[in-house]
């Protein structure tokens, strides 16, 4: 793509112009910070230190160029408006040392609060530094806008062992998930002790941001597993469009949304009485489920829209729940169709995932598309890397997970391969850092 930019000094060449991504920047959800560092809005890039010192930010600047803010009551990168992109990476922590550990999440804080507001991963860091030293930023994102970047870190259940003395900090709810009905869980696409979620609108952005704290943490972790995703398979915002999946269907219609903050507090973020005694840090945080689920597509696409539509529950071309008329009319499952049986068949999809199937309980889906290639036998490994942040894991993805295992008619064409828990701790406020509330 060309670079479509008026104003000198802004690259939008690689930015998705995609109907419906654009990203609203700020107060959403109450997730707004004032930042310790001055955000320098879209009229820069990452090589410009002044503007990253104090710049005021251009209100004229498009929303997929935006800078999103890093501090506020919640983590951003949950309910903040999806971006197009994804590079989410889980960590093993590879040094006992407590305290080196503790360094690197001051370190990765200062570096993602840059990052994200749209500068170098340190001052100077692409040539600053001299001829004689590595670079601190890896610069290929040096020229580009900060792309909606958001990074949100999680802890895995393994973080509390017996290694840096957090037993005693673990929250209840963080437990490894169960195994479900037809797990074809990878041990090398499963669990790890943290995780860095980047979601940006420049694929290039996301992955610059990954790659620099993976470099900052050299020798106090290393990579277990990663994923890049594309094309959102949700909306977090009304204010987005609705995506569709590889399967073709709208995803995302029926997710809880950022203009929604009662079911919000409801159902995704951690109450200040849900975790006492050493997990009370965690009051404004949210979980977050990782589940790669590679979609057998081939087999998807021999077979008949009639089906397809009966498998998820809704048409393919509007997105309307079966026997209505418009995507976002109410499910109504005791319909009949014209032959007598439900309109929405018992196996659909959305019929076993809905909320009055399961006591009421709801979840806040942010997942990606994902093609990795092929399987050497004439597939490709494509599918959903379906990511989801709730309250409580236990409570919610877990009684989810097993009605859509027994019954899903999905399951045909569906294979979960990769797994894991986080626990995602809440935003920061001006002066504080990740791992703060964890090592206190
Ligand atoms: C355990 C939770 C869920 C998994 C795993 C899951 C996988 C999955 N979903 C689709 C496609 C669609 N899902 C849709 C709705 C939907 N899905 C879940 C949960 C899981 N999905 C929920 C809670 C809902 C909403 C149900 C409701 O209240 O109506 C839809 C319809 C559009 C929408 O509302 O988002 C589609 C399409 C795939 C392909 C998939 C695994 C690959
Ligand atoms: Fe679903």
């Amino acid at each position: 793509m060309s670079d479509t930019s008026s104003e000198p000094g802004v690259s939008r060449r690689r930015l998705l112009g995609a109907s419906g991504t654009a990203a609203v920047v700020g107060m959403v959800g109450g997730a707004a910070g004032s930042g310790a560092l001055a955000l320098r809005g879209n009229a820069v890039s990452r090589g410009d230190d002044a503007a990253a010192a104090g710049a005021p930010a251009s209100t004229a600047a498009p929303a997929l160029d935006a800078a999103i803010p890093f501090r506020g009551p919640h983590q951003a990168g949950i309910v903040t408006p999806a971006q197009d992109r994804l590079h989410f990476v889980a960590l093993d922590v590879v040094t006992s040392d407590r305290e080196e550990l503790r360094s690197l999440l001051e370190e990765w804080t200062r570096a993602a609060e840059r990052m994200t507001a749209g500068a170098e991963a340190a001052p100077g860091g692409l040539v600053g530094g001299g001829p004689n030293r590595a670079p601190e930023d890896t610069g290929e994102a040096y020229d580009l806008p900060a792309s909606g970047l958001t990074i949100t870190i999680g802890y895995g259940p393994s973080l509390f062992d017996h290694r840096f003395g957090l037993a005693s900090r673990k929250p209840a709810a963080l437990r490894d998930l169960p195994a479900f009905t037809g797990d074809q869980l990878d041990p090398r696409r499963t669990g790890g002790d943290l995780c860095i979620q980047a979601c940006a609108n420049d694929p290039q952005v996301a992955v610059h941001a990954v790659r620099n704290l993976i470099r900052i943490g050299f020798g106090v972790v290393a990579v277990r597993w990663s994923q890049l995703g594309f094309g959102r398979t949700s909306s977090t915002s009304t204010t987005q469009a609705t995506p569709r999946n590889l399967f073709g269907f709208k995803d995302g219609t029926n997710n809880l949304k950022a203009e929604e903050p009662e079911a919000l507090d409801q159902h995704v973020w951690v109450a200040p009485g849900d975790e006492t005694g050493g997990g009370s840090w965690m009051a404004g945080g949210s979980y977050l489920v990782a589940r790669r689920i590679r979609m057998h597509i081939e087999v998807w696409d021999r077979t008949s829209l009639q089906e397809q539509e009966d498998v998820i529950g809704r048409d393919k071309k509007e997105g309307a729940p079966l026997g209505a008329a418009k995507e976002h009319d109410a499910l109504d499952l005791a319909r009949k169709g014209p032959d007598g049986k439900p309109a929405i068949p018992a196996t659909a999809h959305v019929r076993l995932a809905h909320k009055s199937h399961l006591g009421g309980i709801r979840i806040l889906r942010r997942g990606y598309n994902f093609t990795d290639g092929s399987d050497g036998v004439g597939h490709l490994d494509a599918g959903l890397f379906f990511l989801a942040y709730m309250r409580n894991p236990e409570k919610q993805f877990v009684p989810m997970q097993r009605a859509l295992a027994k019954a899903d008619g999905l399951n045909e064409y569906i294979e979960h391969n990769g797994s894991a828990v986080f626990a995602c701790p809440p935003g920061l406020k001006d002066g504080e850092h990740w791992g703060q509330a964890l090592f206190a």
